[in-house]
């Protein structure tokens, strides 16, 4: 393990996963592994779970023998009503062993959506819109889900690591390892167990992503360090020179990230995308949940609201948002952005607010760009030059990444749907290009404020960046202005 010495409370990154030790939480982030679970997910469960994998096996629209499972014909909710056990009681046995529990949360909270959103499917189906879920979610999944929440430290609700996406999958050939032909999902809800259908596609493709974020973890934290090194003096020729290999690793790092992202073209279809997403909804800003959802005799009976699964609580792109100190707007929609934080693994929460508060702590910013003093010698300067071109190519990877994410939005939801809220519960014309925006704005900022310095501006790969960066601007423009007027949308 490493530990990294701060004012800001020091956080340990893993180089060793620590894959067979029970004892400690599915998700810890580290160097080998990124943001993925330190272990591959748990797939079995014990014998006194027997009623929980039975109905799983049987939800889904295609189960995995290709029969209609439960949710095809609408007899979930009939079969959880009228027989399915409460089996909080046996999770004691297994308290102690956390992968183990992060298991039963990803098992419960795929029951707990279908339950309730199975009457929204069945609507949907017919071409209605999608009217009201179940509004009470009964005991025998209420308590269960809440029970291994709380031990797992997510929200009583499906979320995208510790559930539907990051721990939702097997290696078909544990020989082969994760790589992309050997991966399936454990639960779906329509399509997912067969690995050529759009909605195992679009998981799959998230965690092959995330696949790929150990080097970034590794650049981010190398990069922390080299500034830490440089924080006590005048930077030496060889940080400066070691600083920018980190931030070059990063830029490796996120090409290859966006690279896999790019595949979601070909796994996962655009029309297919509305069909299986009804049970990712969440609850908040949901019309499907007008007044929230009462989890039976928790909570007081009062109606409890979380946002549904949705990849905007992947930590990739916030940990280059904390290390790159990008400046986002002051307005509702960063207000979700900041909402959403919460929902993830707490070892991811508590890097990811590391990494912030490091980074300001280090003045990362002004030590990268150069904003305070000039450069000793012409080889500093030559230096600085590289590092303010690598901060603006990483900015570009993340525009790249968010731009890539806007034309996902455009051709897999807003072309295919009129709803106006995301799965997250964000509206859907106007809160990625709130973030966009921020990114292209923070571009045009860096760009303007250090070109002047040098005499062929930042060199041809940056200047290359910015030309194409505000083309895309324009773009954006007049495509959000378009969404809106045909929306009836304030621009936000
Ligand atoms: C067909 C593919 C995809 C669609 C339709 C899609 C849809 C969305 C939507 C609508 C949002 C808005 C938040 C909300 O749910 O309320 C969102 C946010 C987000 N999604 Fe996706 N997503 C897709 C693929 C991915 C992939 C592969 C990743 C990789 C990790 C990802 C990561 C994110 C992130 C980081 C955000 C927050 C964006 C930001 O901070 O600006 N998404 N997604």
């Amino acid at each position: 393990m490493g530990s990294l010495s701060t004012s800001t409370p020091p956080f340990e990154v893993l180089t060793d996963a620590r894959p067979d030790d029970n004892s400690l939480p599915a998700f810890l982030v580290s160097t080998t592994r990124g943001f993925l679970p330190r272990a591959d997910p748990i797939v079995t469960l014990p014998k006194e779970f027997d009623p929980l994998e039975s109905i799983l096996q049987r939800m889904p629209v295609k189960t995995l023998s290709g029969e209609p499972g439960l949710l095809a014909h609408g007899k979930l909710g009939d079969e959880v009503d009228s027989s399915f056990p409460d089996l909080t009681d046996h999770m004691d046995l297994y308290k102690d062993n956390l992968p183990l529990m992060n298991a039963l949360y990803r098992d419960y909270s795929f029951l707990a959506s279908a339950y309730l959103l199975e009457p929204c499917h069945l609507r949907f189906l017919k071409g209605e819109s999608y009217g009201l879920g179940r509004q009470t979610l009964p005991k025998n999944i209420a308590r269960p889900i809440a029970r291994c929440a709380e031990i797992t430290g997510f929200m009583p609700f499906m979320e995208y690591a510790g559930s539907y996406a990051l721990y939702n999958y097997r290696l078909e050939d544990p020989s082969k390892g994760l790589e992309y032909d050997n991966i399936r999902l454990i639960r779906a809800f329509e399509h997912g167990l067969d690995p050529t259908s759009s909605e195992a596609g679009f998981v799959l493709v998230h965690i092959d992503m995330v696949r790929n974020s150990g080097p970034l973890v590794a650049a981010t934290v190398r990069c922390l360090e080299e500034a830490s090194k440089a924080s006590s003096g005048p930077a030496s020729i060889e940080q400066r020179k070691s600083f920018n290999e980190g931030l070059s690793e990063i830029v490796t790092s996120m090409k290859k990230i966006n690279a896999v992202m790019e595949t979601m073209w070909g796994k996962s279809r655009p029309r297919d995308y509305t069909s299986f997403r009804t049970f990712i909804f969440g609850i908040t800003a949901q019309s499907m949940f007008p007044n929230g959802v009462i989890y039976e005799g928790l909570y007081d009976n009062k109606p409890m609201s979380f946002r549904g699964e949705s990849g905007a609580n992947d930590s990739m792109v916030p940990l280059m948002d904390n290390f790159l100190q990008m400046p986002m707007p002051d307005t509702p929609l960063t207000a979700i952005l900041n909402d959403f934080r919460e929902y993830r693994p707490s070892n991811h929460k508590t890097f990811l607010q590391y990494v912030k508060g490091r980074s300001q702590e280090l003045d990362l910013k002004n030590y990268a760009l150069g904003y305070k003093g000039e450069p000793e010698s012409e080889e500093h300067k030559e230096l600085l030059r590289q590092s303010r071109s690598l901060w603006i190519q990483i900015l570009n990877e993340v525009r790249d990444f968010r731009w890539r994410h806007w034309c996902f939005a455009r051709e897999y939801i807003l072309k295919q749907t009129s709803h106006p809220t995301a799965t997250g519960g964000s509206p859907i014309v106007t809160w990625l290009p709130n973030q966009l925006e921020a990114v292209l704005a923070e571009m045009v900022d860096v760009h303007d404020r250090t070109k002047g310095q040098h005499q062929n501006g930042l060199g041809k790969v940056a200047e290359e960046i910015m030309e194409a960066a505000l083309r895309q601007r324009d773009t954006l423009r007049k495509e959000v202005d378009k969404f809106c007027a045909e929306r009836g949308v304030a621009r936000g």
